[in-house]
């Protein structure tokens, strides 16, 4: 049977599978494509050191990249690139839009994987608390007496006032 490949690293791990046929945890993959390629794998910590124009590294997708030759001639600037240094870039990339051919020039910039334990949990999001509920029913009490009252006001003074001002 022929398979189609996506990219060498499938073919890697593919090729181990059927050399060892058991199924090998992600990260167990991970180590053991670094140690047998010149692919390393970098921690965070490691990666979000290089946050600098003259030394940029990016995480996208789980791969580490070093786009610091391409500063100066990403189209979309240098600094959203130095914006998505220190942290998860995939949905900042994913989000442009990038182009086919703007994903085949990031082999060039690949320098390894990123060991996905290392990376810091994503903040979830709490909401604020709702105000306390009052038992206090007074207030509630006062207002719709008022809601009654105010517009009974109104038509009562508007009797009045046309009472002395009709003309005999
Ligand atoms: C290795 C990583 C990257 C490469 C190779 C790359 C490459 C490119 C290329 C070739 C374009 C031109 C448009 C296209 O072909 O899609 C582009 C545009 C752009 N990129 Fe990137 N990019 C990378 C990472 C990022 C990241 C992480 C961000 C966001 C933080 C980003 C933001 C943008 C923006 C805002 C544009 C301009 C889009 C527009 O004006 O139409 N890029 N990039």
């Amino acid at each position: 049977m022929k398979f189609r490949f996506k990219d060498r690293e499938s073919q890697r791990k593919r090729s181990l599978t059927q050399r060892t046929s058991v199924s090998l945890p992600k990260d167990l993959y991970l180590v053991i494509i670094a140690m047998t390629s010149d692919r390393k794998v970098h921690t965070f910590d490691e990666v979000a050191k290089h946050n600098q124009t003259k030394d940029c590294w990016l995480i996208i997708s789980g791969k580490v990249y070093d786009v610091t030759p391409f500063m100066e001639d990403h189209p979309g600037g240098d600094e959203v690139l130095l914006s998505a240094t220190g942290k998860d870039a995939t949905n900042d990339f994913e989000d442009v839009g990038h182009s086919d051919s703007a994903r085949d020039m990031m082999e060039k910039y690949y320098i390894g994987e990123i060991d996905a334990s290392t990376v810091p949990l994503k903040r979830t999001y709490v909401p604020p608390q709702q105000a306390q509920y009052n038992p206090d029913k007074s207030s509630e009490f006062v207002i719709k007496i008022l809601q009654f009252l105010v517009p009974l006001l109104i038509l009562g003074l508007a009797f009045v006032v046309r009472h002395y001002t009709k003309k005999e």
